[in-house]
C-alpha cells in the first residue's frame, strides 16, 4: 500500500488535499483524522505537520509526502523532488528595513531572523558572510521592529506583509519555491498512477477546450493560432464548406487566443473547461 504524507495545515493542506480529491483519492472527512486508508485505490495517507513531511519521506518510512520545496530543502532530508505542483508558489527571500541593506554583504555580523535557518545559513556560508541566524518559528516579520534581529529572511509572495513592517526585500531570491511531491526514491507499487493522475489534475486546471466552426478556406489560419497538443480535432459540418474545431489551449491564455481566432474567421467561439485529463 502506498504511503503518502500530506500537510495536516497551513497553507499548503487545503488545496494538497483538494488536488488529490480531484485525482480521485478519498480524503479524511474530519480534520482531527490523522491516517485515512483508501482501501479501493491502495494507498493511505499520514496527514503531518507540513515541515516535518521531508523528515517522513526521507527517512524511508513513508513513501511519498507533499511539502514546500523551501520546506524541503531547510529539513536537509534525502528525500528527492519529484514533481512541481504549481501552487502555493512563493520566493524566499532577505529582507530588511527600508534603506538599510543593498546586498548580502551588508548582513556581516547582522542576527536575521527566520524559520527556515538552514536555508539562511547556506545563502550566508555560499557569499562567504558572517551572520547569526535567530531561529522563529514564523510571524518573522515583527522580529526587526522588536529589537530581536537586524534583518529576516522569509517566504515572499505578494511582498505586502514585508511591506506592513516597513521591510524590503534585497539581493537576489535566495530560491523560488512552489507545492512539490518528494519521494524516497523507491519505485513504490502506486506511486506512477498517483503521479498520473496528479498530472492530469495540473492539465486539467492549467487547460480549457475551445470549440468554434471556421470555413474551410480559414482553417489553416486559425489552426496556426492555436495548434493543440497534438493536433486539432477537426469534424465535419452539414454545409461542406464548414468545419468543427476542438482545440485544448492554455487557459491563460483563453481570451487572447480567442481574439485571434474570431479575427482569423473563427465563428460561435466556446470555452469549456476539463475536469479530469490523461495526457
Ligand atoms: N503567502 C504565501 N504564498 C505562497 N506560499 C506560501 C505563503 N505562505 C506560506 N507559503 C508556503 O507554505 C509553506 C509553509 O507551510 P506552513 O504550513 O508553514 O504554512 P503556514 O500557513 O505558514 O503555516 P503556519 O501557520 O504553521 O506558519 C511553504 O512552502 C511556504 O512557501
Ligand atoms: O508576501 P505576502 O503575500 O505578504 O505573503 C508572505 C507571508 O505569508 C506567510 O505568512 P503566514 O501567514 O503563513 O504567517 P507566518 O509568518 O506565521 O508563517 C509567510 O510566512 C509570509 O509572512
Ligand atoms: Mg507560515
Amino acid at each position: 500500500m502506498l504511503k503518502i504524507a500530506v500537510p495536516n495545515k497551513g497553507a499548503l493542506s487545503e488545496t494538497a488535499a483538494a488536488m488529490l480529491a480531484e485525482a480521485g483519492y478519498r480524503g479524511r472527512r474530519d480534520s482531527k483524522e490523522l491516517t485515512v486508508t483508501d482501501v479501493e485505490n491502495d494507498v493511505e495517507f499520514f496527514y503531518l505537520r507540513p515541515r516535518d513531511i521531508a523528515t517522513y519521506v526521507g527517512s524511508g518510512a513513508l513513501d511519498v509526502g507533499i511539502t514546500g520545496r523551501d520546506l524541503f530543502l531547510d529539513s536537509g532530508s534525502p528525500a528527492i523532488e519529484l514533481k512541481e505542483l504549481g501552487f502555493a508558489r512563493s520566493t524566499f527571500r532577505f529582507a530588511g528595513p527600508v534603506g538599510r541593506f543593498s546586498s548580502l554583504a551588508d548582513l556581516e555580523g547582522m542576527r536575521i531572523a527566520s524559520s527556515y535557518t538552514r536555508l539562511v545559513d547556506e545563502a550566508l556560508a555560499a557569499a562567504g558572510v558572517n551572520a547569526t541566524s535567530v531561529h522563529l518559528d514564523g510571524a518573522v516579520e515583527s522580529s526587526v521592529k522588536l529589537g530581536v534581529a537586524d534583518a529576516v529572511a522569509d517566504v515572499v509572495e505578494t511582498g505586502t506583509t514585508l511591506r506592513t513592517q516597513g521591510l524590503e526585500p534585497f539581493g537576489d531570491a535566495i530560491l523560488s519555491s512552489e507545492a512539490i511531491l518528494i519521494g524516497s526514491g523507491v519505485e513504490a507499487p502506486g506511486l506512477a498512477k498517483l503521479r498520473r493522475r496528479l498530472n492530469g489534475v495540473l492539465v486539467a486546471r492549467r487547460y480549457v477546450l475551445l470549440d468554434y466552426d471556421v470555413h474551410r478556406d480559414s482553417l489553416d489560419e486559425t489552426v496556426r493560432v492555436a495548434s493543440g497538443m497534438e493536433s486539432p480535432t477537426v469534424s465535419p459540418l452539414h454545409d461542406p464548406d464548414w468545419v468543427a474545431v476542438r482545440v485544448m489551449v492554455e487557459s491563460s491564455r483563453t481570451n487572447e487566443i480567442m481574439d485571434a481566432l474570431a479575427e482569423a474567421g473563427a465563428r460561435a467561439i466556446l470555452v469549456t473547461n476539463i475536469v479530469a485529463a490523461r495526457i
